[in-house]
Order: structure tokens, then C-alpha cells, then sequence
């Protein structure tokens, strides 16, 4: 469109400079005025026609020419003209230029009409992205089979996901073999699995190893506020990658367009469903012989339109599930190809460290290990600056250079100390791997607990004591600082443990009394609230009872967790001291102090105290930026970490 803008733009001004010329003869040659004037007294010239400044003329020859009066007036001329007997001839000045006229006067509008439609189709997603890549009106963008340089060796620790799309890569290699030696051919595929497992990169994979064109697009991009443009662009590119079949097209979230029809958004959404029907027909439209493989990708398989399963549609479903420890090593290893290592580096250990860790998580974490090593200018990443990017990306960014007054590392060392002892204390509760009063993101300081091995499933006792450790800092807040001390600190703590108790009850049938029934499905559909798949509205009575059984789970952590802290709170004096000291203590550290022992300094802390281990050093090297970095709300999250707050619905939640 960018294309028609200039068109319209170069019409118009061929048109104006047209009509400008219209009148103008081909012939005339150009005369100074005086030179005029003296033609005029020699009485060589028989016409003249005045159009404003300009005059045009003929001389007794019969030539023609042309010149221009200065602006002052020259009242004389017009004398000599009578007095040699020229002919003169007025002009009305529109008389030449009424349609230059019309287009100057329309010129604006039409600019504007080219700019509006400009805009129209940008919105559309007509010009883009723009480039060679972007085709079309579809907002999809195209990788031809040599721009494609992933292949299945890219992709690790998804064993059972590759073996399931290998098929494909033989039937886009040649449909028609394929075919005739009886392959079912699919059509649509459905990877499901979390974020960042690897699913774009598992799709574009099997076109690298196909060596096929690859067609990607994310389902957001299909929702706009135009009705029809979604369905348009849908078509737009099933007719491309008919073209250029056989190939893959690749549509990212598609959750996005391809929610359950009828439910949520308070009374359907035309676009959307357009949209997806849309998809629907151009899915049944082609056939399996043409090469074209949809597949799709989604984190929640659970919203979508059962229409889109269909046999004949995405009635393939790949799982693309988080890695296990062996499957994380193959990912590191994959990703630490690029970087020079240090000889010290164990890809095992350090998946052994990372349970929970998505692909990308991993990925992430070489990049930042290869980022600390280069801000330290070491040649080679070693194990240090993998422990470090570990627990970064586990704990947040330190904020070292945030002053907190004394008191509040004071608050904070209480608090964090609560949450270890508790932690350690209790029954089937993860290690506490490190504790810290260091603020990381939004959090003043931070327990981390970690699991000695990867877990798919929680007990009832594990869930119970992840709520004592929970309760853990505000109990060590109180018994210190006393009632009026304790802070707002525990707010995201007793956020949390309130929801493991109400699961415990209303979702994951762990009580007698209520039973092993699902009381409410929250966020079967994030748009939808409380009215999603299977919901039901609770009567009043039984919401009374949920929220009794939840208060008795509650109660009986917190004085259990009050119950192990009076035992040991000589233990959280020392603990708190330790922190106050090093900041930060590790598992060695926390396993002294519960024996009773003397505490050694922990790894790294040499290092530390020259950065600065005491809050005047810190003052001095704050950054005055920082200061108004701080987050508002930075009160309520003291002591703790700002999790997403989703994530307790998972008791997969290691941050105290
Ligand atoms: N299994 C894996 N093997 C190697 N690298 C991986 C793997 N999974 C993810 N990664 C890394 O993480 C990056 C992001 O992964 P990708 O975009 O494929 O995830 P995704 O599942 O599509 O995520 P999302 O659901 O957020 O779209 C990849 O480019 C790659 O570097
Ligand atoms: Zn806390």
C-alpha cells in the first residue's frame, strides 16, 4: 500500500503540471521584459494575451513568444501597446486552469484519503512487517528452506516429542511417496507443553530436517478489532503456503483464536469466531496430498474448541513437556556448544540443580553465565558463573546497590530465619538450598528451597509444611520484634498459604470433611472467571464450609510452625546474626547453625566483602537512578519474593 500512497501522490502531480501546461505553446521562446518593451516601440508586435504576469505574444512574423511583467505595476504598456496598434487579449485567470484548479482545490483530500487508506491497510497488516519476509495481508512470515538452520540436533531433552513428529518430516519430504506407500497423512498438529519447552523450535525443526518452507504466525495477530480481518488474513495464508506446499505452517498461541466458542468474553466475540471458523474451513479445504502440515502451539490445550480436534484438523497432539534432569544435561550441553567452558563445568551438576527449568530457562542461563564471565573477564565460563546465573534467574537480580536501613535487614534476616528454620524442621519439605537478605527484584531478601530431585506429584504432608514455612517468617517477626514490629512483609507468604489450604480443600480432595470433589475450577478460562468449563456456583452453606476447613489447615500450620520456632529460637538468633554477617549462608552454613555449631564463612563471601559488606560501603556505591527504581508497592513484598501471582495454585513454589 505503501506503493499506491506514492501512486496516487505521482497522478496528481502529472495531472496539475498538465493542465498547467495546457495552454501553453509548444513553440513560444521566452523574452526579457525590457526586450518585450522595445519589441513593443519598434512596433514588431501584433498580440498579446496578459494572464496575469504572464504575456504571450505574436510578432507580425508570425513567432511566438512569451514573457513575464515584473510585479510593480507599469502603467505605461498598456499606452505603448494602443499607441503601436497590438491587439491585446485579457484572460480570465481561471479560464486556463479550472481543472488544475479542481485538483488543487481536491489535491488535500486526496492526500488524505491516501493517507487514511495508508493507515487502513497498515492496521490490516498490509505493509507490516514489511521486507521480503512478510507476504500478502496475512501478518505471516515466511522462512524459505535455506534460511532454516535448525534441525533435530537443536532440539534436546524432548525424546518422545521428536519421535512423534518424525513421521512428518518423510511425508513433507515427498508427499506423494508417502502416500502411496499408505501413510496416514496428517494434517494438523497440536503441540502442547509450557513455555519455552521447545515447541517453535521443535516446528521449525522438522522443516529444517524436511527442508521445506516455513510459514509462521502467533494467533494474537489474527485478533483485531476489524470484524473479517482475522478470516482474511487465515485465507491469505493457506493460499501462500499452497503455493508453497509442501510446507509447514506454524501458528503460535493459538489458544488465542482458538478458544471454546460460546463462553467468555461476554457474549462472543464475532471476530474471534470468524477467525477460528475461518481456520476451520480452510483446515477441511485442503488435501493431504497438497503437503501442507498446520501445526499449532498451545500452553493450554484444556480452553480450546473442540471443534479444532476434530479428525481431519489438529487430531495430533504432541507433548512437549518441561525436561527431566537427564533431559536438562542434553539442553545445556546443546546451548553450551557456543560458549568457551571452563574445565570445572559439570552440565550434570548443574542440572541436577535446575529441577523445574524449562528449555529456554536453560538457555537463558548459559547466556547469563557467559554474561557474568565477560563482565568478570575471564576467557572461559566456568562453574562460578553458572551458580551465579542459577541463582539469578531462581531469585531474581541482586539489587545491591538498594540501601535498607538496618532495621529492616534486621526485619528481614528475622524473617528469612523463620522461614528456613521452619522449612528444615518440618517433614517431606524441600532443603532449604540458600537463604539471603540481599533484595532481589521486588523482594528484601529470600529462602530458596530445592528439591533434591524432580517431582511430579505433592503429598498432603509436603503441602502442609510448605504453609508452616510460609508462616514461618511472620511467626520469627513476632517472637522478635514483637506484634507491633511485624511488617507487611508475610503479605505475599500468607497469600500463598492461603491458597495451598483452599486447594487442599476445594481442588485437590486432601480433607475428610469435604471430600475428594472439586469445589471451583478458577481459571479454566482466564476470561471467564467463575464461569468457566465445569464450574458451578457454590451454595452458601458449602462456601462456609470450605472456608472453615480451609481456617482449620491455616491454624494448625501456624501453631505448629509457632511450635518448632519457640523450640529453637536460639537457632534464629544465630541464624539472623550469620545473616546480618554474610548476607548470604548456604546450605553448609544452615546446617551448622541447626547443629549447634560455629558458623564458616561461605564460599564467595571474600569476594563479597570487597564489594562492600556493610551498608555504608553500599550507601557509597548506590547509583542515585536506583532510588526511583524502587518499586511503590516494595512495603507489601518485603522479605519476599514478588511471584507471580498464579503460581500458587502450583505447591511447585520454592521461593519463601
Ligand atoms: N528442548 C530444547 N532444546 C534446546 N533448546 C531449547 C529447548 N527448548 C527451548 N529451548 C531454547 O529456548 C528458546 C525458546 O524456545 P521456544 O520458543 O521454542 O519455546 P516455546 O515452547 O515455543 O515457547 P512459548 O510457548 O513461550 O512460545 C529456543 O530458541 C531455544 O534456544
Ligand atoms: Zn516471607
Amino acid at each position: 500500500m505503501a506503493k499506491n500512497l506514492v501512486l496516487w501522490l505521482v497522478i496528481a502531480a502529472v495531472l496539475l503540471t498538465v493542465f498547467n501546461n495546457f495552454n501553453e505553446s509548444a513553440e513560444s521562446h521566452r523574452l526579457s521584459y525590457s526586450d518585450f518593451v522595445s519589441e513593443v516601440k519598434s512596433g514588431r508586435v501584433e498580440k498579446v494575451i496578459i494572464d496575469g504576469y504572464t504575456i504571450q505574444g505574436q510578432r507580425q512574423n508570425g513567432e511566438m513568444f512569451e514573457t513575464t511583467r515584473p510585479a510593480l505595476s507599469d502603467p505605461k504598456l498598456v499606452d505603448d501597446l494602443f499607441e503601436n496598434n497590438v491587439v491585446i487579449e485579457g484572460k480570465q485567470p481561471e479560464q486556463q486552469s479550472i481543472w488544475t484548479q479542481l485538483l488543487v482545490a481536491s489535491f488535500p483530500i486526496l492526500v488524505i484519503i491516501a493517507v487514511f487508506m495508508f493507515f487502513m491497510r497498515q492496521m490490516q497488516g498490509g505493509g507490516g512487517k514489511g521486507g521480503p519476509m512478510s507476504f500478502g495481508k496475512s501478518k505471516a512470515r515466511m522462512m524459505s528452506e535455506d534460511q532454516i538452520k535448525t534441525t533435530f540436533d537443536d532440539v534436546a531433552g524432548v525424546e518422545e516429542a521428536k519421535e512423534d513428529v518424525r513421521e512428518l518430516v518423510d511425508f513433507l519430504r515427498d508427499p506423494g511417496k508417502f502416500q502411496r506407500l499408505g501413510g496416514h497423512i496428517p494434517r494438523g498438529v497440536l503441540m502442547a507443553g509450557s513455555p519455552g519447552t521447545g515447541k517453535t523450535l521443535l516446528a521449525k525443526a522438522i522443516a529444517g530436517e524436511a527442508k521445506v518452507p516455513f510459514f509462521s504466525i502467533s494467533g494474537s495477530d489474527f485478533v483485531e478489532m476489524f470484524v473479517g480481518v482475522g478470516a482474511s488474513r487465515v485465507r491469505d495464508m493457506f493460499d501462500q503456503a499452497k503455493k508453497n506446499a509442501p510446507c509447514i505452517i506454524f501458528i503460535d498461541e493459538i489458544d488465542a483464536v482458538g478458544r471454546h466458542r460460546g463462553v467468555g468474553m461476554g457474549g462472543g466475540n464475532d471476530e474471534r469466531e470468524q477467525t477460528l471458523n475461518q481456520l476451520l474451513v480452510e483446515m477441511d479445504g485442503f488435501e493431504g496430498s497438497e503437503g501442507i502440515i498446520v501445526i499449532a502451539a498451545t500452553n493450554r490445550p484444556d480452553v480450546l474448541d473442540p471443534a479444532l480436534l476434530r479428525p481431519g484438523r489438529f487430531d495430533r497432539q504432541v507433548h512437549v513437556g518441561l525436561p527431566d534432569i537427564r533431559g536438562r544435561e542434553k539442553i545445556l550441553k546443546v546451548h553450551m556448544r557456543k560458549v568457551p567452558l571452563g574445565e570445572d563445568v559439570k552440565p550434570e551438576l548443574i542440572a541436577r540443580g535446575t529441577p523445574g527449568f524449562s528449555g529456554a530457562d536453560l538457555a537463558n542461563l548459559v547466556n547469563e553465565a557467559a554474561l557474568f564471565a565477560a563482565r568478570a573477564s575471564k576467557r572461559t565460563v566456568g562453574m562460578d558463573q553458572f551458580e551465579k546465573a542459577k541463582d539469578k534467574i531462581m531469585m531474581g537480580a541482586e539489587r545491591k546497590s538498594m540501601v535498607m536501613s538496618e532495621k529492616e535487614r534486621l526485619n528481614t534476616a528475622y524473617h528469612e530465619a523463620g522461614h528456613a528454620i521452619v522449612g528444615r524442621l518440618m517433614p517431606e519439605h524441600d532443603p532449604v538450598y540458600k537463604v539471603s537478605i540481599i533484595p532481589r527484584g521486588r523482594a528484601l531478601g529470600v529462602t530458596m528451597f530445592l528439591p533434591e530431585e524432580d517431582r511430579y506429584s505433592h503429598s498432603r504432608q509436603s503441602i502442609m509444611s510448605n504453609i508452616c514455612s510460609l508462616y514461618g517468617g511472620r511467626i520469627a517477626e513476632e517472637m522478635t520484634l514483637g506484634k507491633e514490629g511485624v511488617t507487611t512483609g508475610a503479605s505475599n507468604d500468607i497469600q500463598r498459604a492461603t491458597s495451598f489450604a483452599r486447594n487442599m480443600v476445594a481442588k485437590w480432595g486432601l480433607t475428610d470433611e469435604l471430600g475428594p470433589l472439586l469445589y471451583d475450577e478458577e481459571e479454566s478460562d482466564p476470561f471467564n472467571r467463575g464461569y468457566g468449563q465445569g464450574a458451578k456456583p457454590l451454595a452458601e452453606e458449602t462456601q462456609r464450609r470450605i472456608d472453615a476447613e480451609t481456617r482449620k489447615i491455616i491454624d494448625q500450620c501456624y501453631s505448629k510452625a509457632e511450635q518448632i520456632l519457640e523450640e529453637n529460637r536460639d537457632i534464629l538468633e544465630s541464624m539472623c546474626q550469620a545473616l546480618m554477617k554474610y548476607e548470604t549462608i548456604d546450605s553448609k552454613q544452615i546446617d551448622q547453625l541447626m547443629n549447634r555449631e560455629s558458623v564458616t564463612a561461605p564460599g564467595g563471601w571474600v569476594e563479597e566483602s570487597d564489594k562492600g559488606d556493610d551498608t555504608g560501603a553500599k550507601a557509597e556505591s548506590a547509583e542515585p537512578s536506583v532510588d526511583t527504581d524502587e518499586p511503590s508497592d516494595q512495603s507489601d513484598s518485603s522479605g519476599d519474593q514478588g511471584v507471580d501471582p498464579d503460581v500458587p495454585n502450583s505447591p511447585d513454589n520454592n521461593l519463601h
